[in-house]
Order: C-alpha cells, then structure tokens, then sequence
C-alpha cells in the first residue's frame, strides 16, 4: 500500500537533497580557485581568522533560520575541512 502524502513528501525531499549537493559542488569548486590565489601569493590554505567569522555567521544565520545551531555548525566544519581538503589536493597536483 503506498501512501500518496509520503510519497509526495519524499520527492520534495529528494529535490531539496539534489539542490543541497548543487550548492555544495559549487562551494568546492571555489577551492580551485582560492587555492590559485593562495599559491600565487604564498598564503597559507588556513585562515582561522576566516573561520571564525564565518562560524560566527552561521550561528545568527542558524538561530535566524530556527535551525539548531550546533548542528549547522558541525555542517559547515565539515564543509571548511573539506574544501580545505581539496585546496591541499589541487596544489599536490600543481608541483606535478
Ligand atoms: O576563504 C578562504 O581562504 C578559504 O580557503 C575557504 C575556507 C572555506 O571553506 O570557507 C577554507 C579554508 C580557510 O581556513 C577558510 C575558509
């Protein structure tokens, strides 16, 4: 037996997922060309500074948006570190 509201939920679930992975390919792809700069004119791919406030952004965007703040800060950790990740791969590739 399918249920018509579920399953109806669950392709605006799937729309919202794809968008999600479309916003967060763009974010990466950015890595590329930070690290271009970063190389260029000898910055290191760290910049705790930064972090900080974006952190910080996230928190008042988090309570705007009335989502738990922790965990849209676990998120973007997780997405810094991964685009930092990136940034390290992408110069690897550049000593080549
Ligand atoms: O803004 C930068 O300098 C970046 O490299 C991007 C980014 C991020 O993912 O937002 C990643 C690493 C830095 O420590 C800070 C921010």
């Amino acid at each position: 037996m399918e249920h018509k509201e579920l399953k109806d939920i669950r392709k605006r679930i799937d729309e919202i997922d794809k968008k999600i992975l479309e916003l967060v390919a763009e974010r990466n792809r950015l890595a590329k060309n930070v690290a271009e700069i970063k190389v260029k004119n000898n910055i290191p791919i760290d910049d705790k500074e930064r972090e900080k406030y974006i952190y910080e952004r996230i928190k008042n965007l988090c309570n705007h948006y009335n989502i738990d703040p922790n965990f849209g800060l676990k998120l973007f950790k997780l997405l810094i570190e991964h685009n930092k990740e990136l940034q390290r791969k992408y110069i690897e590739t550049l000593k080549k």
